[in-house]
């Protein structure tokens, strides 16, 4: 699992591992591990150019630890200090190992192009969102210059991944002891470019906010024993599709077809059933289901087909035209599957403020609606009631595509129908559907019907 802990939680940890380790120890480690990831990336130190942007407290630290290592190396290292003063220890460990102090930017003798990294030691986990105009300032300079970020880019909200003003926007992010959630929910994410975790040996409590990793996906698919017949695996029903949009029916069918259940009914209008069963003949019709899957494509009849799937009394994905018809608790376990526009509307906001603070507004859902909520993104975050969130860090930008819901709507149903929980069934359901989206994009482009057919795939190797 990556787990993405609280500031106060990673301070707690500190304190407690502090108290049996000598003074510094922690930093120490840090800046080690930090070091050799900026070796890494550069494919050595011998002769490479540095700057250290260093703020005042132990992020600076870190970063001017580390960059004493890197002229121990051969490096050329420049620093230049963003406030009053900056970490003394860390400054003068530098300066030792043949460092220099910079005024500024423009005052550097070579050209700013020649630099090849800049390290952001501006602030850590204790800086506010946004940075000081001196921080813009140097960072417009060096534009184009790839960026380190120690432990979080400089400027975004660490506990929540907002972000409010000016940050930093790194091509690497080396984070000490655990992940923060600025690491995994957007917009902050997506300042941190590749995200590298060094162990610091913090003895952590369980997070909030995680993300699965395919042996934990493997864990959770369910997989059919011999005893097992089609029902006892589970029944999907999907209630989707209209005569207006008939190719929601034919997607949402073809999500819940990657095979996890062992059957399929569909319900909808005698003309969207037969072209449903043209494509896919082992789709029967109406009957006993374990969760019901409603309103991709459903156009006007959504409020009443969700009305219908829930007179069953099983669970429920909702997703499309029927979440403008959940106005409270469903009493049913239910997954909602809103994008940020969808959201907005259910809970009476701009779809801007959605996205601004997705994780803030994905919890505020999922209790209000005593549901699971999955809000799709970039990183779609999975929000059960009590706070819980998992982050889905598979797919690509290309699976922003028409139809990709459905899709992902019908795979959640039928990891519901067999029996998984609706917090489950949404997180692996998602993970599997971005891991099939990049696998079917291979960095090109797609359609929503690639998707679907690339879960198999994804299913077979992740078993
Ligand atoms: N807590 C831990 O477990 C460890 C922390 N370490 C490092 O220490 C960092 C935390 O150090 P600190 O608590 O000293 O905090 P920071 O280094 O994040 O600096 C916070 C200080 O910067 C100033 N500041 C806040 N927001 C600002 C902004 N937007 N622009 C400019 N200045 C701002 C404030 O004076 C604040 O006190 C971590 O991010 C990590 O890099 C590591 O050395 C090892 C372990
Ligand atoms: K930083």
């Amino acid at each position: 699992m990556r787990s993405a802990h609280t500031v106060a939680q990673v301070r707690a940890s500190e304190a407690d591992l502090m108290r049996d380790l000598p003074e510094g120890a922690l930093m120490q480690r840090a800046a080690a591990g930090l070091a050799h990831a900026i070796l890494d990336l550069l494919g050595g130190g011998y002769g490479r150019r540095v700057l250290v942007l260093a703020g005042v407290g132990d992020n600076a630290g870190d970063a001017l630890y580390a960059a004493a290592t890197l002229c121990r190396r051969g490096s050329a290292v420049d620093v230049l200090v963003l406030g009053p003063h900056t970490h003394q220890a860390g400054l003068a460990a530098l300066l030792a190992a043949g460092g220099r102090l910079i005024d500024s930017v423009d005052s550097v003798a070579v050209a700013v192009a020649d630099y090849d990294v800049v390290v952001d030691g501006i602030v850590g986990i204790g800086g506010r969102p946004g940075l000081r105009s001196e921080a813009t300032a140097a960072l417009a300079a060096l534009a184009g210059v790839p960026v380190v970020a120690v432990d979080v880019p400089s400027g975004v909200d660490v506990d929540t991944g907002e972000v409010d003003g000016a940050h930093v926007v790194a091509d690497l992010t080396v984070t000490f002891g655990t992940h923060k959630v600025a690491h995994l929910v957007d917009p902050a994410a997506s300042a941190c470019g590749a995200v590298h975790l060094v162990d610091i040996g913090l003895d952590l409590p369980v997070a909030a906010v995680e993300a699965l990793q395919p042996g934990e996906v493997a864990a959770l698919l369910p997989r059919p024993d011999g005893a097992d017949h089609k029902y006892t695996r589970g029944v999907v029903g999907i209630r989707a599709g209209s005569n207006t949009y008939p190719g929601a029916a034919l997607l949402c069918v073809a999500g819940a077809s990657a095979g996890v259940a062992g059957m399929i009914r569909f319900v909808g209008s005698d003309a969207v059933a037969d072209r449903v069963r043209t494509v896919h003949p082992e789709v029967v019709g109406p009957g006993r289901v374990q969760a019901w899957v409603v309103g991709p494509g459903a156009d006007d009849g959504a409020a009443g087909t969700l009305r219908e799937a829930l007179a069953d009394g099983v669970p429920v994905v909702v997703d499309a035209d029927a979440l403008a018809a959940v106005d409270g608790p469903l009493g049913v376990p239910a997954v909602l599957t809103p994008h940020a526009g969808e959201l907005a509307a259910m809970l009476g906001v701009e779809r801007a403020q959605v996205e601004q603070r997705s994780l803030h507004h994905a919890r505020l859902a999922a209790a209000r609606f005593d549901a699971v909520v999955l809000l799709k993104g970039r990183h779609t975050l999975v929000a059960r009631p009590g706070g819980d969130v998992r982050v889905t860090t598979t797919g690509v930008p290309w699976l922003a595509t028409a139809g990709a819901g459905d899709v992902l709507a019908g795979l959640i149903g039928s990891l519901l129908a067999t029996g998984l929980s609706p917090w489950d069934a949404a997180s692996v359901g998602s993970w599997v559907h971005g891991a099939a989206a990049t696998r079917a994009s291979a960095g090109g482009p797609i359609v929503a019907g690639d998707v679907a057919h690339a879960l198999r795939g994804i299913l077979r190797e992740i078993h």
